[in-house]
């Protein structure tokens, strides 16, 4: 383990959509400590603090009516700010935060948390979507679709998200895996110079070098701490199945653990999301797998080797 990591803590938590819709009863995340995840990160010599079920604050839908087109904004918020606290607390006391969601508007939360104990950490988002859209531009009202765009602090100000500090810089987050992207996303992406490495990238030089070019961009000297938002369904539907927002022409099993070894090796983690499991949406079989493939890419991107 290098030195400024002692522990992980892993927590899970809902996913805001679906417990908005079910009164709380998602049980997404908890399926990968179920699956043993705790007991793996051990294996691998980490201390693991597992803090449980972050509770979703249930408000019922009509307390918590759309402002603007955003769906679910109190709830979506508040749990939100308190992931926010729980992992800069950890990651103030030199702990690695492992997040595991649930929907990933969690990451407003994880990578306010991560910034307030290192505000020059460079951020690598793993997803088949940019979540980037502004209040303005999205089309769904979906929050998970816009966090990066809370966090750069872009696009009109939503009261109910002031506490989200617009503490990240363009050139401090990159993508990898990218495949569906919004018109209005599109834009905000060259305007703001982000730089996004698609599928196309993906193929075209293969993730070896895809990898070293996304460091070379947001970590030039391999110094600068870095938080990995591991969106699932970066991965092809076929390796990861169970997840909200399935998009065809993703990243194999093999491209997206390779990812997380990469980070690993740069001796520079310390935060990890992985986000948008959710086993409630397919049949068992493709749900195991799904939570099977979530572990796995947790132990990839804290150490688990192949020899
Ligand atoms: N975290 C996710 N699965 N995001 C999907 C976002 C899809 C679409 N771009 C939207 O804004 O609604
Ligand atoms: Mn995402
Ligand atoms: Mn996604």
């Amino acid at each position: 383990m290098t030195s400024h990591i002692e522990s992980s803590v892993s927590r899970f938590l809902p996913d805001p959509k679906t417990v908005a819709a079910k009164l709380g009863v998602d049980k997404g995340p908890i399926h990968l400590v179920e699956a043993g995840l705790p007991k793996q990160l051990a294996e691998l010599g980490w201390k693991v603090q597992f803090d449980g079920h972050h509770q979703f604050e249930e408000i019922p839908t009509e307390d918590d009516p759309p402002i603007g087109k955003l769906k679910n904004p109190r709830s979506v918020s508040r749990v939100c700010q308190a992931v926010a606290k729980v992992v800069g607390d950890h990651a103030k006391k030199g702990q690695l935060p492992l997040t595991l969601g649930g929907d990933h508007s969690l990451a407003m939360g994880t990578i306010s948390g991560t910034l307030e104990k290192y505000p020059d950490a460079c951020v690598i988002w793993v997803d088949a979507h940019a979540d980037i859209n502004t209040a303005e531009t999205t089309d769904s009202g979906n929050i998970h679709g816009m966090p990066a765009s809370f966090l750069l602090g872009i696009g009109p100000k939503v009261e109910e998200f002031s506490w989200v500090k617009p503490l990240l810089k363009p050139h401090r987050i990159v993508y990898i895996g990218l495949r569906d992207v919004d018109q209005g996303e599109r834009r905000i992406l060259r305007e703001h110079g982000i730089k996004a490495f698609s599928m196309h990238e993906v193929d075209k030089y293969g993730i070896g070098r895809v990898v070293e070019m996304a460091l070379d961009h947001v970590n030039p000297g391999r110094k600068l701490p870095i938080h990995l938002s591991f969106d699932v369904d970066a991965l092809d539907p076929s390796v990861a199945p169970s997840t909200g927002t399935p998009v065809r022409g993703g990243l194999t099993f093999r491209e997206g653990h390779y990812i997380c070894e990469a980070v690993y090796e740069t001796g520079c983690l310390v935060a990890l999301d992985i986000m948008e499991v959710n086993p409630s949406l397919a049949d068992s079989e493709s749900a195991k797998q799904t939570v099977a493939v979530g572990c796995s890419l947790a132990r990839s991107a804290l150490g688990e080797t192949l020899l």
